[in-house]
C-alpha cells in the first residue's frame, strides 16, 4: 500500500485527518498539489478565509472560450469515534477482501482522487479537452461550506472561469445502478423557546415553560409523522417530504448531581433540522412555525437560520433539469452508458451539498459518485469503499470527463 499507485494515493489522502472541529487543510493541500502537478497540470490555491484554503486545478481546454466544467470535492470530513470502529478511522487499512476503511473514504476523498487520476490517465493517451476542465477542492462542506464553496462561487475568480457546468459529490448505490442527484434539499436550523413561571415542582399550573415547549413538541411529531407516513406509504421517497428532527432540548436547572429536581424551569428550548425539497413552499412552513410551532399565545419565541435557499437568484427551484432542456443530461448519461454503467432515476438528494451555491447561479449541478454495490456508510462508523469500486470509479471519471469536454454543442447553459 506504499506504492506510487492510485489506490496508495487514495489511502495517501484518506491518512490526512481533516475531521471537523479542526480540520488541518495544509496537508491535503500540499498533497494534491503534488499529485496535479506530476500529472503536468496548474494548480492553485484562494484563500477567502484565513486558513480555509480553496485548491483549483486546471487543464485547459484547446477551445478557452467555451464554458468550463469543474469537478468539485470537499476536503474536510465529519468526526470520527475511533472507539466503534473496527479499524482505526485515519489509517486507511485495506483488510483482505479490499474494502479501504477511513472517515471520508465515501465523503467524499474517494472522487478527489478519481478526478485527478482520470484526467492522469487521458492524458496519458493525449487526449485533449476542447473545454477547459477545473478541478475544484474546497474546504468545510460538513459545516456548510459557507467559508469555503460559497466564497469562491461568489468570487470575482469563479466569475472569470465561465462555468457552464458542475459535478459535486453524490451517494452511494446499494445496487448495480449508479446515483445522480439533480436537486438537493435545503436545510433550515430552528429553534423554538418557551418561557413560563417557575414554580414548586409539585404544583399543577398552566403556561409552565416546559408544558408549552412540549405542546410545540408533540404538534412537530405529528407533522414529522405526516411526511413520514407518506414515504412509509411508497408516496414520496425522504428527500421528497419535508423532514424535521429534533437535535437538541435545552432545559432544567443544573445540580451537582445533574438536575434539581423539584423546580420547574422558567424557559425551555429545542432545535430541530428541518429539510426541505426544493418545491416546497417556505412560506407555509414560516405560517406553521409561527402559529402552531412557536406561538406567542403560549409565550413562544422562534429563531429561523436558513442554511440554503428554495429558489435560484431568478426566483426558480433550485433544480438542474434531466431532459431535453438541459444539453449536459444527456452528454452525462450517455457517458456513464459507455462506461458499461447503468443509471438510476435521477434523484433529489437527502441532505445538502456545495452543488446548491453553482444552482442558485443558474448554473447546471448533479451530484455523482461512482461508489455502486457499496453499503451507504457517509457519517456512518466503518466507512470504506471497496478498492475495485474505487478503480473502477477512475474509468468513469475518464469517460465523463472526456465526453463532457468535448461537448460543443452548446456555448452557453
Ligand atoms: C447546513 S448545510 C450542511 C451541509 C451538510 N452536508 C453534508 O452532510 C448537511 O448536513 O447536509
Ligand atoms: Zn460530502
Ligand atoms: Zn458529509
Amino acid at each position: 500500500d506504499r506504492q506510487d499507485t492510485p489506490l496508495a494515493r487514495f489511502q495517501h489522502y484518506l491518512r490526512l485527518n481533516t475531521a471537523h472541529p479542526n480540520p488541518n487543510y495544509t496537508a491535503p493541500v500540499s498533497f494534491l498539489i503534488s499529485i496535479a502537478q506530476s500529472i503536468g497540470l496548474k494548480a492553485q490555491t484562494f484563500e477567502y478565509v484565513p486558513d480555509k484554503p480553496v485548491l483549483l486545478v486546471t487543464w485547459p481546454g484547446s477551445n478557452p472560450s467555451l464554458p468550463s466544467i469543474i469537478f468539485n470535492s470537499h476536503l474536510d470530513s465529519v468526526p470520527a469515534e475511533p472507539s466503534k470502529w473496527s479499524h482505526p478511522p485515519f489509517s486507511a487499512v485495506r483488510t483482505p477482501d479490499g474494502s479501504i476503511f477511513a472517515r471520508g473514504a465515501q465523503d467524499d476523498k474517494c472522487i478527489a482522487i478519481q478526478y485527478l487520476e482520470a484526467i492522469r490517465n487521458l492524458k496519458g493517451r493525449n487526449f485533449v479537452p476542447t473545454r477547459t476542465v477545473h478541478l475544484s477542492f474546497v474546504p468545510d462542506e460538513e459545516i456548510g461550506g459557507f467559508d469555503g464553496a460559497a466564497q469562491f462561487v461568489g468570487s470575482k475568480e469563479f466569475e472569470d472561469l465561465n462555468v457552464g457546468f458542475v459535478l459535486d459529490e453524490g451517494q452511494a448505490s446499494v445496487n448495480d445502478d449508479y446515483r445522480v442527484f439533480y436537486a438537493d434539499r435545503s436545510p433550515w436550523h430552528v429553534t423554538i423557546r418557551a418561557t413560563g413561571a417557575p414554580g414548586h415542582g409539585s404544583r399543577l399550573y398552566d403556561n409552565g415553560a416546559m408544558e408549552n415547549l412540549m405542546k410545540s413538541v408533540e404538534t412537530i411529531s405529528r407533522f414529522r409523522e405526516s411526511q413520514f407516513d407518506m414515504v412509509k406509504a411508497g408516496k414520496a421517497v425522504i428527500s421528497e417530504v419535508i423532514s424535521v428532527n429534533p437535535v437538541f432540548l435545552k432545559a432544567g436547572i443544573p445540580s451537582p448531581n445533574g438536575f434539581v429536581m423539584n423546580m420547574q424551569p422558567s424557559e425551555a428550548e429545542a432545535g430541530f433540522d428541518v429539510r426541505f425539497p426544493p418545491t416546497a413552499d417556505a412560506d407555509a412552513m414560516r405560517k406553521r412555525i409561527t402559529e402552531e410551532w412557536a406561538p406567542a399565545s403560549r409565550n413562544m419565541t422562534f429563531e429561523i437560520i436558513e442554511k440554503g435557499s428554495l429558489r435560484d437568484i431568478r426566483g426558480r427551484p433550485l433544480v438542474t433539469a434531466t431532459d431535453d432542456s438541459n444539453p449536459w443530461w444527456s452528454v452525462f448519461r450517455q457517458a456513464i452508458l459507455a462506461s458499461g454503467g447503468k443509471l438510476a432515476k435521477p434523484e433529489i438528494l437527502t441532505s445538502t451539498t456545495d452543488a446548491r451555491f453553482a444552482r442558485r447561479l443558474g448554473i447546471p449541478a448533479f451530484g455523482f459518485s461512482p461508489m455502486k454495490n457499496t453499503p451507504i456508510l457517509l457519517h456512518d462508523h466503518d466507512e470504506f469503499l471497496k478498492d475495485t469500486v474505487f478503480l473502477e470509479g477512475i474509468t468513469v471519471y475518464e469517460h465523463i470527463i472526456g465526453s463532457l469536454s468535448s461537448f460543443t454543442e452548446v456555448n452557453s447553459m
